[in-house]
């Protein structure tokens, strides 16, 4: 791995969670677009080829790597054999890609797809034999992506069993650094209210992959006060590139460039295309990006 590599996620294009939310946009816009605003390297969409073949066709001639991809995990709620299958299948298709880091997010009890639920209210908590369940399960996922070279990056995110400083801390201790990575989100801890500074500090050793995604505080607050969801949240714009919300990105950056750190950061902002263009959006956060000094 050579040091920092910058990524882009589709989500601004098309969000999974709400296809509706840029359904116009193709899959070939969406890369052509990632790879003209100067990225190297992209996460997968659900609009993106199945078959690695395809897929690398489509993204060589970009020049673009395969950084990750996201993997709903329901180790809480769901029968582990299943879960097992579908990360199996999921992770030799990442590996097929040439990617080194699997996404992974517990979602039993996750209110993240709730568009009625509150979400500054109502981020779920697991008793002590679901959180042992939850952290064998997800030790084995991570000795499985082991028998690849490969490692899960487990993503703290906003409604979910592991959104605070607290819990992260819970993670952390619980599990075995060379089975469970920690995926970086600047968006998710800023949202909910957390420093990022001090996660990036504590736990630079164990962050293997970071999403660069910013807050607009504007929204924060109106999502909290109306008592909204986080897809709600996301429509009205709560998340945008950075560069363009509340966060301060010049000493993460800093952090990152003087620790060492080797591996992708993916500017991740969804929003609504059809008010915020994902293209103009991705190249504004490429520009203020290389403006913060890296490499
Ligand atoms: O990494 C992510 C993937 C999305 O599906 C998720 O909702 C988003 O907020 C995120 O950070
Ligand atoms: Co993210």
């Amino acid at each position: 791995m050579e040091k920092i590599k910058f990524g882009c996620a589709p989500i601004a294009w098309t969000n999974d969670d709400m296809p509706e939310l840029g359904a116009e946009n193709s899959f070939e816009q969406c890369i052509s677009e990632m790879a003209l605003a100067g990225y190297e390297g992209t996460e997968i969409g659900n609009k993106y080829p199945k078959d690695p073949e395809t897929l690398k066709k489509f993204l060589e001639a970009r020049n673009l790597e395969v950084a990750s991809a996201w993997f709903s995990a329901y180790i809480t709620t769901e029968d582990f054999n299943e879960v097992e299958e579908a990360f199996i299948a999921h992770r030799d298709f990442l590996h097929a890609m040439g990617a080194k880091v699997i996404v992974v997010s517990e979602q039993g009890y996750s209110i993240q797809g709730q568009i009625e639920t509150a979400l500054f209210e109502n981020s779920p908590t697991l008793n002590g034999a679901d959180w042992k369940r939850f952290i064998t399960g997800l030790e084995r996922l991570g000795d499985l992506a082991n028998e690849k070279d490969m490692k899960i990056v487990y993503h703290h995110h906003m409604g979910t069993t592991v959104q605070t400083t607290t819990e992260i801390e819970q993670l952390m201790a619980d599990t075995d650094p060379d089975k469970v990575s920690l995926l970086f989100d600047t968006g998710h801890l800023v949202c909910s209210g957390e420093d990022p500074m001090y996660i990036l500090d504590k736990y630079f050793d164990r962050i293997g992959h970071v999403h660069f995604k910013d807050v607009r505080s504007d929204v924060k607050a109106q999502v909290t006060q109306n008592k909204d969801s986080f897809l709600s949240g996301v429509k009205q714009g709560i998340f945008t590139v950075p560069g363009d919300g509340m966060i301060d990105f010049q000493p993460i950056m800093n952090y990152l460039v003087e620790a060492g750190y080797e591996g992708w950061i993916v500017v991740e902002a969804e929003q609504d295309p059809s008010v915020c263009n994902a293209f103009e959006y991705a190249t504004k956060a490429k520009k203020y990006i290389d403006g913060l000094g890296h490499n």
